[in-house]
């Protein structure tokens, strides 16, 4: 567990992993304003760690997070209640492939929205405090799987961008670390409410199989709060399974000038 208290802006935080990451950031002291287009389930998270933890430390906020003043505005409230932010934890996300647009905007668009308005208010060399910002990809985000396109490349895209913001050459004067986490599927909602509709060729991935690979949500929390733990975090990108958790590095395999490949390069391009 991390030692620092944080001031915590989360989105999606009314359910799932979020919540989870939450209550984690919780026990370890810090203050934390999340963010939820889920009224119902955000206000009953919001009493429960009232309750649990104290009026003063978590403050949640009804908004669509795609709605980019929407999201500005909600910003600015959690930096009157918590003073500053240092720690933003971009996890909102939504896996259906019948959802283009709505995939697209949401687990990239608004990553990308949400990690420079957190730079924006965090950086040292702007007059901001420094501080952290950890995007949520997926296994999806560090393999291709051939049953999530377009949620795969949204969390591709996350990991690429933040790898990007984590190499500028100013990183040290920004006063900003970057990280990633990539978890294996989990057992929220993404997970239960799973059908053929939001994941293609559903019917060739077998329900035990399913179960199997599931992480507890617990698990992929340990993740996050490893990540977290980092004295240098910036540009790491940790995998988080039920199994295990293991920081990777993404490597670009030349396979000459020959196509198709050669069924041993296949084999070890295949992660
Ligand atoms: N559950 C899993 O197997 C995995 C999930 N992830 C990622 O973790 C993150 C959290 O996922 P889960 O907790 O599983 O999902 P979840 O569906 O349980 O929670 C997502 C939360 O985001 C909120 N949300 C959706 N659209 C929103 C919007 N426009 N504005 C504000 N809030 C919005 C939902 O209301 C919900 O509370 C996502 O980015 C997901 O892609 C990554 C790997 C595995
Ligand atoms: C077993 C998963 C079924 C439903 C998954 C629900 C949410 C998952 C969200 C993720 O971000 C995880 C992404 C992909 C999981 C799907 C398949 C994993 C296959 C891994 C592999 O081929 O090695």
């Amino acid at each position: 567990m991390d030692s620092r208290s944080w001031k915590v802006f989360l989105t999606g935080g009314a359910q799932g992993l979020g919540k989870s990451y939450m209550d984690a950031l919780l026990a370890a002291g810090s203050k934390v304003f999340f963010v939820d287009i889920n009224a119902t389930a955000g206000e009953s998270t919001e009493k429960e760690f009232t309750q649990k933890y104290g009026r003063d430390l978590v403050k949640f906020q009804a908004i669509d997070c795609t709605v980019v003043k929407q999201f500005e505005e909600a910003f600015a409230t959690a930096v009157s209640f918590l003073g500053y932010i240092n720690l933003m934890v971009n996890n909102a996300g939504l896996m259906d492939e019948s959802k283009v647009e709505e995939t697209i905007r949401l687990n990239y668009l608004t990553v990308v929205r949400g990690t420079y308005i957190a730079a924006k208010h965090m950086r040292v060399d702007r007059g901001g405090k420094g501080g952290r910002i950890i995007n949520i990809s997926s296994i999806a985000g560090l393999q291709d799987i051939n049953l999530l396109p377009v949620y795969c490349s949204t969390k591709h895209a996350v990991r690429a961008f933040t790898s990007c913001l984590a190499l500028a050459p100013d990183i040290q004067q920004q006063g900003i670390e970057y990280g990633i986490l990539c978890p294996d599927p989990a057992a929220t909602s993404m997970f239960l409410d799973v059908d053929d509709k939001k994941m293609l060729y559903l019917d060739t991935f077998p329900r035990e199989i399913r179960d199997a690979m599931t992480a507890p949500v617990e698990t992929i929390t340990k993740g996050f709060m490893k990540l977290l733990s980092l004295d240098e975090m910036n540009g790491a990108i940790l995998h988080t399974s039920e199994k295990a958790m293991s920081f990777r590095r993404m490597d670009n395999v030349d396979l000459g000038q020959t196509w198709p490949p050669a069924k041993q390069d296949e084999d070890n391009n295949s992660g």
